[in-house]
């Protein structure tokens, strides 16, 4: 549709948009068709301690809430993974506009936002920043966000956004459970990607839960008032703060249902 064709190239992406020789990258388009049911895949475990929660911050790229990852208290286990990887910390991508915002899409169609929550691989690697050069160092759940009803869970964080308006802006955040924001279908694609922002490091297991969840427009729009800019400076606000789309290469996408 030529809503696609006006998709704005954000200045955040007109750096060198891939890496050279990058086979790897993310995100990609899930043709539903194309992906490949495995039955050896099994069910994720996701069990996330909420007293683990440090603080949401805003880094110039999206809002992001971080985790204390010195301990394996916060992991998920299973699905593709052959570790258990901690959680480190989520946030999410969003639109100026409900017509997209997600990074990935589904049969070409966009979500109007996306939630990652990104893990990595302690079993391994001793710290994040050595996982994030590893092949199987990352592993990102992917959740949809569609336009429907409230979401209570999300409503916490959307209360405290206005305190962290401004690029480098942080609040202490005490208890929260990421696990409030997963749908309740199981379902999901893996694929091996990349991080969608720099270092852009292929070093991504993406795990992309089938079933969105549901969130309203007051909520989308509270994403839209954050800033790109620190404060003092001309404002320009946190919107299409996704990747374009990366070739699928010479890549399957897996799924763990029929
Ligand atoms: C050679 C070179 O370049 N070295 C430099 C690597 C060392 C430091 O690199 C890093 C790399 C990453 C981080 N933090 C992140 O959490 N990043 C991150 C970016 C995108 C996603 S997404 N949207 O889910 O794909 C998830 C996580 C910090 C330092
Ligand atoms: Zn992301």
């Amino acid at each position: 549709p030529n809503s696609l064709r006006c998709l704005p190239v954000h200045p955040l992406w007109q750096s060198p948009l891939t890496i050279p020789g990058g086979t790897r990258q993310s995100p990609i388009n899930i043709q539903w068709r194309d992906s490949v049911y495995d039955p050896v895949l099994k069910p994720l475990k996701v069990s996330y301690d909420p007293t683990t929660c440090l603080h949401i911050w805003n880094n110039g790229y999206s809002f992001l809430v971080e985790f204390d990852d010195s301990a394996d208290r916060s992991i998920i286990v299973g699905g593709p993974l052959e570790n258990q990887y901690r959680l480190k910390q989520f946030h999410f991508h969003w639109g100026a506009i409900n017509e997209w915002g997600s990074e990935h899409t589904v049969d070409s169609k966009f979500y109007p936002a996306e939630l990652h929550l990104v893990h990595w691989n302690a079993v391994v690697y001793p710290t994040f920043e050595e996982a994030v050069m590893e092949g199987d160092g990352l592993a990102v759940i992917g959740v949809f966000l569609k336009l429907g009803a409230h979401h209570e869970g999300l409503q916490t964080l959307v209360d405290a956004l206005p305190a962290i308006k401004h690029k480098d802006t942080i609040i202490e955040f005490d208890v929260f459970d990421p696990s409030c924001l997963l749908p309740s279908c199981p379902d999901y694609w893996t694929y091996a990607g990349s991080l969608t922002t720099p270092p852009l490091t292929e070093s991504v297991t993406w795990i992309i839960k089938k079933q969105p969840i549901e969130v309203d427009e007051n909520q989308l729009e509270a994403f839209r008032m954050l800033l790109f800019t620190s404060d003092g400076e001309e404002e320009k606000r946190m919107v299409d703060n996704f990747r374009p789309l990366q070739p699928l290469m010479d890549r399957t996408v897996r799924s763990s249902f029929q």
